[in-house]
């Protein structure tokens, strides 16, 4: 069968994605729940008729990421227009990263979030394929559906696989929840995280993580009161702490405190789900005292773990996506 002729994109059009970083796994809900957070990546692409291909990017990655055809958003955006039966000519790439990257916080899955959206944006107004559509491929491309389902729909996404295909449903968090992250200076690869887990686990430990998933839904959308023992994870955690020795130490020590900290999505960010403005303040306390202390223990060794915290809020709306002309 000879290949379909791909349908050139339209030049003179402009699209801006809006797009949330996420915590995936939150605890036991490994490959399967991830929050969107109020913290924000921006992603605008103008095409043009001519074959330009510009770049202007700022804040993380604006020194270190490549600025031809191997960026992630334009690579994805490609991908994603050649499914959809499209080629592109020119692009002018604009991106304003703020997610960090290499840090448990979703970054790559945000971008590719971005890019298929935009992708399904540019394409003729017949052939726009809606959100479930950019799920199924994001996923494919990221290989575990947890990070893109909150980037593109916002709060708390429960997401499951069912042979090839991805879905998730969203579900609203009660509104006193409030997401603290502290960032640690060093990155770790999420491929690197996955490949410190074993193929399979003693069955006791998957029992014990099914009943804390369920737990832990309950306790984000009814009663924030049980997110200490809901956030027990069986599954990766600790096949995966001696690849970040100062999260595994601070979770440590904010869940003997009663706080429901830990490992942002493969890590080594840590994430704590506070219940109310109140205990997020202890725990920024926590984090302070912890980071001083240990700063103070590792003087005069190599390296110091620089930590950045952030007292953000869960996104309840997932990726903004804008088109100009419509
Ligand atoms: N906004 C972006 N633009 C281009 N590439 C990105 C962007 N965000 C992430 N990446 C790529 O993804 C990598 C990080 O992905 P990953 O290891 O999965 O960590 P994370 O937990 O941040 O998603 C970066 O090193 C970079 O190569
Ligand atoms: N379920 C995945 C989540 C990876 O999240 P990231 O933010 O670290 O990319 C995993 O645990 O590997």
């Amino acid at each position: 069968m000879p290949e379909q002729a791909l349908r050139p994109v339209r030049g003179g059009q402009r699209v801006t994605v809006r797009v949330p970083a996420t915590s995936a796994n939150l605890g036991p809900g490994y490959d399967s729940l991830g929050l969107a957070l109020a913290l924000y990546d921006t992603v605008t692409v103008e095409t043009a008729d001519d074959r330009v291909l510009e770049f202007e990017l700022s804040g993380e990655g604006a020194d270190s990421l490549p600025r031809d055809e191997s960026h992630l958003v334009v690579r994805t955006l490609d991908a994603a227009l050649a499914r959809l039966g499209y080629a592109r000519s020119g692009l002018r790439l604009t991106a304003e990263n703020v997610s960090p990257h290499g840090r448990g916080l979703g970054s790559s899955a945000s971008a590719t979030a971005a890019a298929v959206l935009a992708a399904a944006a540019l394409v003729e107004p017949e052939d726009r394929p809606d959100r479930a559509w950019a799920l199924q491929l994001c996923s494919e491309i990221e290989g575990h559906p947890d990070n893109v389902a909150p980037a593109i729909f916002g709060s708390l996404a429960l997401s499951w696989q069912d042979g090839d295909s991805f879905r998730s449903v969203s579900a609203e968090v009660v509104e006193d929840i409030v997401p603290v992250v502290a960032i640690p200076d060093y990155e770790l690869s999420t491929e690197l995280a996955r490949s410190l887990l074993p193929s399979s686990v003693p069955h006791h430990a998957a029992a014990a993580n099914s009943g804390r998933a369920a737990l832990l839904v309950h306790a984000l959308t009814r009663d924030p009161s049980l997110l200490l023992p809901a956030t027990e994870d069986y599954l990766h955690q600790s096949y995966r702490s001696s690849a970040m020795a100062p999260s595994a130490e601070l979770i440590e020590r904010l869940r003997a405190e009663g706080h429901a900290a830990v490992v942002s999505g493969a890590g080594p960010t840590v994430l704590v789900l506070a219940a109310g403005e109140g205990e997020a303040e202890e725990v920024v306390a926590s984090v302070e005292r912890f980071v001083h202390g240990v700063q103070d223990a590792e003087q005069g060794r190599e390296s110091v773990t620089d930590w950045r915290v952030l007292r953000l809020a869960v996104d309840r709306e997932g990726a903004r996506v804008e088109l100009y002309p419509r």
